[in-house]
């Protein structure tokens, strides 16, 4: 938010005319919040932010109840399918839930439904996490999974079938004898705390969408129109209601009956759930799962009580949006207010430049909070759009007073920054152009959010993962110095940077590898053969094994190809890169570089910012000087039978490796490509040949056998 609200009207005085104009004002905001949450996975204010709107529209709903009208918030649910999905029409709709904020509220919930049904005893009441996910309904038909549906606005869903088929915690078929012909099973789709921190922090490395919280997160992963993006995230499931049965799989159901059924026919069902026989039991269940809230590992946001027998669910029925039957007892907000002092940046272990923000020091729902992640540098400025809490075009500087949230429990997150506090003095925050730990330059690509620090050889924030980079087995590739070894000589400081690795039998007296864990005279010795070996080295290798963005094995080729030796690939780059300035580079050396076939403009930028850096090119001429040779490249034939051609090896090969066959055609002047197209000329099968030999006879490409092949290429 951007400033503190004007405190709304009071109630009392609220004149009808008045409240008109803010029911429609109030209806609409929470409108525009309500698709950027449900059909965007993107909310744009704190859900605390949102419940005191939806409050405040039912409180002047409730004073003037002719002002409401069927399409209020208050008589709907959710959002209406996003577009790109297939509708489901839900058979019993699903609905949303009451809200509870204080003990005296559940209170009456409890009284008002032993009035209902005319009890003088509490009924049995069930108790359990209200999981901040998102609820899914899943059609059994005679013990198969059918079809799969979020909620959308309670009637009509969007078909997820596919992506659910990608959940583990989702059985596809059910357990046990006695399953009901068809089954409407229900639950909520949530993703484990740490597993949402490890894909943001992917995203944010690879300079994707990061997400608010795992909310979100969870619904932006499984409201996929690609189902691998949704197989490739961590995704659960707790199942804890039903919609359509066809019959019950028990005498006298309840609610905690069916959660045992739930559980006995395969799904996952929480194992906090409790039942209770009294308010002050619920409410003690409240306490104690709020205390464990920190420590549970996925989120919640409160307790939802239901009433536990079945035909007393039926008889309460629902009122407009929810069930009378239950309730959901939120959790208070865990906001505080502090002072951001200062914005510090991290780097990441590919280079990756994240701010964070260092506060004054602020209890949060019971947990001190001293740091905040800000993502990137257009969270910063207000710009982003991906999960942002907050308002666009509201930017956070040092200084300024922030409303800090931890947002589902995990990572604080700024909510607010409250600009009447805001000092003269605070500037605008300036993004470092320079990596804060090895002052490198740093770049941002076009399109990217994310800076990243370009001193590949030389930044130790980076140096581990350049270092197995360096030594894996396209690159260096060298016998007995794989990622566990690089790791163990980074940490004792033998080994910062490549041309180090070259110089360790050189500085052994000290050193003594010998006297390692698992390691003796031999092994040592071995050790040191390997790697001298490697002092002789092929031109694309040592290219990529340099660890310049973009360059993997294919454009490593390129370039070694185009340039052929090394002294010619390094003039060249350093020319390019002295050329090179603000506007962009006009110099022939670049020109040349650009038109390479296959290099774009992102890879040879890429390349020079490599090059631009100085110190990257003392750590080359460092390994350079420890090298005996870089073997040239191999001149591609230009008149071969397969020149220019693009082939596909699928299947096991007999003949040679792979890697072998692969080689040999690039030298005659074939490109080799992973994957089948119209494009591809000739398709390579060995033994046990898949999907790639189906696709290449659906699109009539040639297949050659193995023999056929050597034949081809005169072998
Ligand atoms: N920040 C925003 O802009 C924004 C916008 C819209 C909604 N919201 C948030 O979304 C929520 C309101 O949405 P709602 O209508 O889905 O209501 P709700 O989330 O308050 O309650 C209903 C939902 O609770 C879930 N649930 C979790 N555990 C459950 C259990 N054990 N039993 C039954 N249900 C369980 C189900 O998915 C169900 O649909 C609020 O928390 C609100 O703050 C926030
Ligand atoms: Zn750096």
């Amino acid at each position: 938010m951007t400033k503190s609200p004007k405190p709304a009207p009071d109630l009392a005085k609220l004149t009808r005319p008045k409240a008109k104009i803010e029911l429609m004002r109030l209806r609409l905001e929470i409108e525009g919040h309500n698709a950027a949450y449900y059909q965007h996975d993107a909310p744009k204010i704190s859900d605390a932010e949102y419940d005191a709107l939806r409050r405040r529209l039912e409180a002047i709903e409730a004073k003037f109840p002719d002002l409401v009208s069927d399409s209020s918030p208050t008589q709907t649910v959710g959002a209406a399918p996003a577009r790109g999905f297939a509708k489901v029409q839900h058979v019993v709709p699903m609905l949303s839930l009451g809200n509870a904020f204080t003990d005296e509220e559940v209170t009456e919930f409890v009284e008002r439904v032993q009035r209902f049904l005319r009890l003088d005893a509490v009924p049995a009441i069930v108790a359990e996490p209200k999981i901040d996910g998102l609820s899914l309904s899943l059609r059994y038909e005679h013990g198969e999974l059918v079809r799969a549906a979020t909620r959308g606005d309670g009637f009509t869903g969007e078909d997820v079938t596919a992506n659910v088929r990608t959940i583990k915690d989702i059985p596809n078929t059910l357990n046990g004898k006695a399953i009901p012909a068809a089954c409407e099973l229900r639950g909520e789709v949530y993703m484990l705390k740490q597993d949402f921190l490890a894909l943001n922090k992917r995203q944010e490395e690879a300079g994707d969408t990061v997400f608010a919280n795992p909310r979100n997160s969870a619904a932006g992963s499984l409201r996929q129109k690609d189902v691998a993006i949704t197989a490739s995230r961590p995704l659960k499931f707790f199942a804890y209601a039903w919609g359509e049965m066809s019959d019950y799989p028990m005498d006298e159901p309840t609610q905690h009956k069916m959660l045992q059924w739930l559980d006995h026919v395969g799904f996952v069902v929480n194992p906090e759930i409790t039942q209770c026989h009294s308010v002050e039991d619920a409410l003690k269940f409240y306490r104690r799962i709020g205390e464990q809230r920190a420590s549970l590992p996925y989120d919640i946001d409160g307790v939802v009580y239901k009433v536990d027998r079945l035909d007393y669910q039926e008889r309460l029925g629902f009122v407009s949006r929810s069930p009378r039957w239950a309730i959901a007892h939120k959790f208070a907000a865990e906001q505080a207010t502090t002072v951001l002092e200062k914005i510090d940046i991290q780097v990441g272990r590919t280079g990756a430049m994240t701010p964070v923000a260092r506060l004054q020091p602020v209890t949060v729902g019971g947990v001190v909070v001293q740091n905040a992640t800000l993502h990137n540098e257009d969270y910063i400025k207000g710009l982003g759009n991906d999960g942002s809490p907050l308002r666009d075009g509201v930017d956070i500087r040092e200084g300024d007073t922030v409303v800090v949230q931890r947002a589902g429990d995990v990572i604080p997150q700024i909510v607010s920054v409250v600009l009447d506090k805001r000092p003269a003095t605070a500037e605008p925050y300036r993004f470092p152009h320079k990596c804060p730990v090895c002052g490198s330059h740093a770049v941002r690509e076009e399109g990217e959010a994310v800076w990243r620090c370009t001193g590949a050889l030389i930044c130790p924030a980076q140096a581990v993962e350049r270092l197995k980079h360096f030594v894996s087995r396209l690159a260096f590739d060298i016998d007995g110095l794989g990622e566990k070894q690089i790791v163990l000589f980074h940490e004792k400081g033998w080994v910062q940077e490549p041309a180090d690795i070259f110089t360790l039998q050189k500085r052994n007296a000290e050193l003594k590898l010998e006297e390692l864990e698992g390691y003796g005279e031999t092994s040592v010795r071995n050790l040191f053969a390997a790697i001298d070996a490697r002092r002789s080295i092929e031109l694309h290798r040592l290219i990529f094994a340099l660890g310049i963005r973009h360059v993997g094995e294919g454009n490593a080729k390129l370039l070694a190809r185009h340039y052929g030796t090394i002294d010619a690939f390094l003039d060249a780059m350093r020319t390019a890169a002295d050329a090179q300035t603000e506007e962009g580079n006009p110099s022939e050396a670049y020109q040349d570089l650009d038109n390479i076939a296959g290099i774009g403009d992102v890879v040879a930028d890429a390349v020079v910012e490599f090059f631009a850096e100085t110190r990257n090119r003392a750590a080359l001429d460092a390994l350079l000087a420890e090298l005996t040779e870089v073997l040239p490249a191999e001149k591609v034939k230009r008149d071969t039978a397969v020149a220019g051609k693009t082939v596909v090896f699928t299947g096991s090969l007999s003949k040679f490796t792979r890697d072998e066959a692969k080689a040999a055609a690039e030298r005659l002047g074939a490109k080799v490509a992973g994957s089948v197209s119209k494009k591809t000329d000739y398709v390579v099968a060995g033994e046990d040949a898949g999907s790639k030999l189906t696709k290449a006879r659906d699109l009539g490409v040639a297949v050659l056998t193995e023999d056929e092949w050597l034949a081809l290429i005169g072998g």
